[in-house]
């Protein structure tokens, strides 16, 4: 876990097979610090989350990674090889995939494919057996043939996502691919997702929705004001800022035994009696809770209520930054 400003960290240095190591990277408009000294590093196979709100810098960082524009100061090394204005050549191992859909309405889910591939200087059967691969993993090959314009907003962007595959990227960059998209679509980008980070894949992925990097990330770097303010995994992040599961345990009975034996529990931390309800502070309360249950339920009580409160990122970045991940 790595953390910044003024608390302590145990951070650990990049791995030699890191698909992608930013180190200070820094973008000012005018005034504006949009971009303030971004570090972070992504592995194989790993799905590094830029969590924070509108604003927060994730698309001009991205926009610094993928060479689209120009950094004020920091690096950016790809599979092992420095990029730059001068030295743009690890760019061909990154996939983009921007927040606004870049696909021809009128050709479908295959011809958009080909089209992009042959625009990348690709060609015959390589780029015959790439579009089939891409339309596998992006869960389209059975509408392959129609055309994109009739698709949902969520095959669309998968279709998108399909786009910066092409060229079999080790890295793909994506920004915020599930705007203004619906549920289920989501759902089904996410699963994309998954799917290729299962295949190895790195990927840096931008997004306000907690939801999103809790499912989908390994590692988040929560980001606000262009500075990345903690960095970790889920569980990390929230023992940072004291979070704790709580079990409201609600009922009637031999409370006093209750207590006595959920106090012998190694998950149970602690556990406080309100009059209403007992209420213990666990470590990882959903694989505690039937054990606790057995436990109270055979010290005499007799259950009407169970309920769980475990913190989420949501409060993570409220207690960061002051402020709501969503207006
Ligand atoms: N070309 C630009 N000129 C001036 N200011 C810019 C430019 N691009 C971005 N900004 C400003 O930099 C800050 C960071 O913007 P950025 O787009 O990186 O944020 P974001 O986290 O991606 O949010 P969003 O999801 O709204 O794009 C914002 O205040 C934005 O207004």
């Amino acid at each position: 876990m790595t953390v910044h400003e003024d608390q302590t960290a145990d951070s650990e240095g990049p791995a030699a097979d890191d698909v992608l190591v930013v180190d200070g990277l820094s973008r000012r408009f005018g005034d504006l610090m949009a971009v303030d000294e971004v570090s972070f590093r992504i592995a194989p196979g790993e799905t590094y989350g830029l969590l924070g709100p509108n604003g927060a810098g994730k698309t001009t960082t991205i926009s610094m990674v993928a060479g689209l524009i120009r950094a004020d100061a920091g690096t950016v090394r790809v599979a092992g090889q420095p990029m730059s204005p001068s030295h743009p050549q690890p760019k061909r191992h990154i996939g983009l995939v921007p927040q606004d859909l870049a696909i021809y309405p009128e050709l479908s889910a295959r011809e958009n494919l080909v089209f992009f591939g042959r625009l990348q200087g690709m060609g015959g059967a390589d780029l015959k057996g790439r579009v089939q691969e891409v339309l596998d993993l992006i869960g389209l090959a059975d509408r392959a043939k129609d055309k994109s314009k009739n698709f949902s907003g969520g095959m669309k962007r998968r279709l998108n996502i399909g786009i910066g595959l092409l060229h079999e990227p080790h890295l793909l960059i994506l920004d915020e691919p599930t705007v203004g998209v619906d549920p289920q679509s989501r759902n089904s980008i996410l699963e994309s997702v998954e799917r290729l980070s299962t295949a190895g894949m790195a990927v840096l992925y931008t997004t306000h929705y907690m939801e999103e990097a809790e499912r989908l990330c390994d590692r988040i770097g929560i980001i606000d004001t262009g500075r990345i303010q903690a960095e970790g995994t889920r569980d990390e992040l929230i023992r940072l800022t004291g979070g704790v599961d709580q079990i409201r345990l609600a009922g009637t009975g031999d409370l006093p035994q209750a207590i006595e034996s959920l106090r012998q529990l190694s998950a149970v931390e602690q556990v406080d009696h309100d009059g209403l309800a007992l209420r213990l502070t666990v470590h990882d309360a959903p694989t505690a809770v039937a054990e606790i249950v057995t436990r109270a339920t055979g010290a005499g009580m007799s259950l009407a209520d169970v309920e769980i409160t475990r913190p989420d990122l949501e409060s993570v970045f409220l207690q960061l930054t002051g402020k709501a991940l969503r207006d």
